[in-house]
């Protein structure tokens, strides 16, 4: 039978004059590769190639090469059919992945004769938030909250996980953060019912920055603990500029460790606990640092993503993995646009791009009205649930 279904918007590019994804090129990644230089005391090889990718980025075509690393075939396969284009014809999502892998590339973070070989680009950046005086008030407000009863408690901890993605790296390279303006659509209320709902199967966060964001998130976990197994899906390696590895969870249990807060060390233990008897299981894939979005899941993690409670997805990356990075209509319904999920999903993020959808008419018009750049500015937030 014929497909009914509408055809979706059109790709996000990075062509357009004045756009947000052109400026991530054009304003961000400048920024981003003098920082990474001033960060490592690399040697000329290293800056001279960070410096000819971003010329090549802004200005050049995309090369036959397959960068070295994990999905071998994935990147052959995409880039047999983008070689020879120019960068900037290539749509923003599939461009900026691309650059991210090219920059491991360019440091030789996969070159296992190298030095450099699995040096995370950004663990300074990472640490230094990690040690900084925002995450130690973060904690004193977490500590605080043992006072609280556990629906209030609940519900903190989960506004305190949405928000701390406005503390994503990448994002404030370029742009300050201008506060918290709201939550424009929030389905927080769902999210708990279906944590606390009859399904079995683990909850699964699908975490996305180290530091500040990622705290939040194992507070949240150790919350969702005291319902079930949870699953705390992490990149594979560094990929945009504060996404949360392996190390980075180290590093994070660590620092809960050193807090002066008992209730914090306290969490940390019953982290560290939960990670050894397998409550809390910790995963990663490589589909998280590909292109592709949950659309084309890879059949194992649509399998499980099936099988569990819920899967809780963070952050602005994610959200547009998971929506389709495309022109949609803001207005159009979220339920619609990811329908094909194969469980029920929310989404928990800042908007630092210029994607949305599911907002209502009126509250779209009183926005636009009011702050013209709520999409970009990551003041506002979103839950949005799909079950
Ligand atoms: O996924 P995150 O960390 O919330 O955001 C990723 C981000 O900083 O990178 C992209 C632009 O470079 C946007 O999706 C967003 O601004």
């Amino acid at each position: 039978m014929a497909d009914l279904r509408p055809e979706p918007p059109p790709r996000i590019g990075i062509d357009r004059p004045g756009s947000f994804s052109r400026s991530c090129f054009h304003e961000r990644h400048p920024v981003l590769i003098a920082n990474l230089i001033a960060d490592h005391p690399y040697p000329p090889r290293i800056r001279a190639r960070l410096e000819a990718l971003l010329a090549e980025s802004l200005d050049g075509t995309v090369p036959p090469e397959v960068p070295p690393g994990p999905n071998q075939a994935f990147w052959a396969a995409e880039l047999a059919a983008c070689a020879g284009r120019p960068w900037s014809a290539l749509p923003y999502l599939w461009a900026e992945s691309y650059f991210y892998r090219r920059l491991l590339d360019a440091t030789e973070y996969f070159d296992t004769e190298s030095p450099w070989c699995g040096v995370d680009l950004f663990a300074p950046q990472k640490h230094a938030q990690l040690a900084g005086p925002e995450i130690r008030a973060d904690l004193d407000a977490y500590a605080a909250l043992s006072e609280r009863d556990r629906t209030e408690r609940r519900q903190a901890l989960l506004h305190a996980s949405l928000w701390g993605n406005q503390a994503d790296l990448g994002f404030r390279t370029t742009t300050d953060i201008a506060g918290r303006s709201g939550v424009v659509v929030d389905d927080g209320a769902a999210v708990w019912d279906l944590v606390d709902g009859p399904g079995g199967g683990p909850v699964i966060v699908v975490a996305d920055n180290a530091g500040r964001e990622l705290t939040a998130d194992l507070a949240l976990v150790d919350a969702l603990l005291e319902t079930g197994v949870v699953e705390l899906h992490l990149k594979p390696h560094p990929y945009f500029v504060s996404d949360a590895t392996g190390n980075d969870l180290l590093a994070t249990l660590d620092a809960l460790d050193a807090d002066p807060n008992k209730p914090v060390q306290a969490l940390a233990q019953r982290l560290r606990e939960a990670i050894r008897d397998e409550s809390l299981r910790v995963r990663t894939h490589g589909f998280y640092a590909l292109p592709s979005t949950y659309r084309h899941l890879p059949p194992g993690l649509a399998r499980d993503y099936g099988a569990a409670r819920l899967v809780i997805v963070k952050g602005d990356l994610n959200y547009r993995r998971l929506v389709g990075d495309r022109e949609w209509d803001p207005a159009t319904p979220f339920g619609d646009v990811v329908a094909y999920f194969p469980g029920d999903v929310a989404a928990l993020r800042t908007a630092k791009s210029d994607l949305a959808v599911g907002i209502p008419p009126a509250r779209l018009t009183e926005l636009d009205n009011a702050s013209p750049d709520w999409r970009i500015s990551g003041t506002h937030a979103m839950i949005q649930v799909l079950h």
